[in-house]
């Protein structure tokens, strides 16, 4: 599959957010264009996976707006593919690798998937090398094995937008690279969402940086280093260049 032309995926304007009284999330507007990645990083707590959660739908924002490819973003879900930081299966009831990825299709029509739906299975499980092991109970697996898994399972529906909630967090460094270039594979065919605090792993790969603090700010990707998760975090004297407005692709970048 080619990287699709040009367009804006996602359209994000003035989202602000609160848990109760808490507020997490404010006035925070951003647009990312097609076959972009995007990493995001920021703080414990800044509101990286909240606002992963609006885009997938399962937060509603208080105030802003969202549209996805042009669309209001409850009508869109089916375009967005979602990795978990890691999912619990109960390991007393052991489900296979292939059942794991199949639970990313749509409800099986009376409860049965059909041969459609194990067929993009396994298309997915070989996209990200396990399809010898599609029989195998998912809980026996290796960290960077299950991580796998769980990209299938975001695959198998063939989204328009990968959104990764920090797919490297329990995975040794050896694994976390050949990830990456898994990764990196990936956002060649759509657009990608990374939520990282590795940002080393990704400075090669990445278009734009978004750090998430309750607002949030773009960096180029030259700047995705370990400094800039250090200056994010308040821990570097490094200066980040929140003097630049990033241009979106095909315009100039102002200062
Ligand atoms: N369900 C919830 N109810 C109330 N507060 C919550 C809830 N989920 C998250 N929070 C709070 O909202 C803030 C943002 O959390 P969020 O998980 O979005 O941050 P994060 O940037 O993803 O953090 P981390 O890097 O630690 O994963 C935190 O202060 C967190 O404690």
């Amino acid at each position: 599959m080619s990287k699709p032309e040009p367009c804006c995926v996602i359209h994000a304007r003035n989202i602000s957010f609160a848990y109760d009284d808490k507020p997490v999330l404010k006035d925070v507007s951003f647009q990312v264009q097609a076959g972009e990645m995007v990493t995001i990083v920021g703080p414990n707590g800044g509101g990286k996976s909240t606002l992963l959660k609006i885009l997938l739908g399962i937060l509603e924002p208080r105030s802003g707006s969202l549209e996805i490819l042009g669309k209001p973003s409850r009508e869109a879900l089916h375009l967005i593919g979602y990795v978990p930081q890691y999912a619990r299966f109960d390991e007393r009831f052991p489900i296979t690798v292939e059942e794991v990825v199949l639970s990313g299709r749509i409800k099986p029509r009376f409860g049965f998937y059909s041969a459609g739906d194990r067929s993009h299975a396994r298309e997915a499980m070989e996209r990200v090398g396990m399809e010898d092991l599609a029989k195998n109970s998912f809980s026996a697996l290796s960290g960077g094995q299950r991580q796998r898994v769980l990209i299938a399972r975001a695959l198998v529906g063939d989204p328009r937008i990968l959104l990764l909630d920090e797919p490297t967090a329990n995975v040794d460094a050896f694994m976390s690279e050949r990830f990456i270039q898994l990764v990196s594979e990936l956002a060649k065919e759509r657009t990608v969402l990374l939520v990282t605090h590795d940002t080393g792993y990704v400075s090669g790969i990445t278009d734009r940086v978004f750090c998430v603090n309750r607002g949030l700010e773009e960096h180029p990707a030259e700047d995705a280093g370990a400094d800039l998760v250090h200056a994010s975090y308040g821990q570097s004297v490094r200066a980040v260049r929140h003097d630049i407005k990033l241009p979106h692709p095909g315009e100039e970048a102002q200062r």
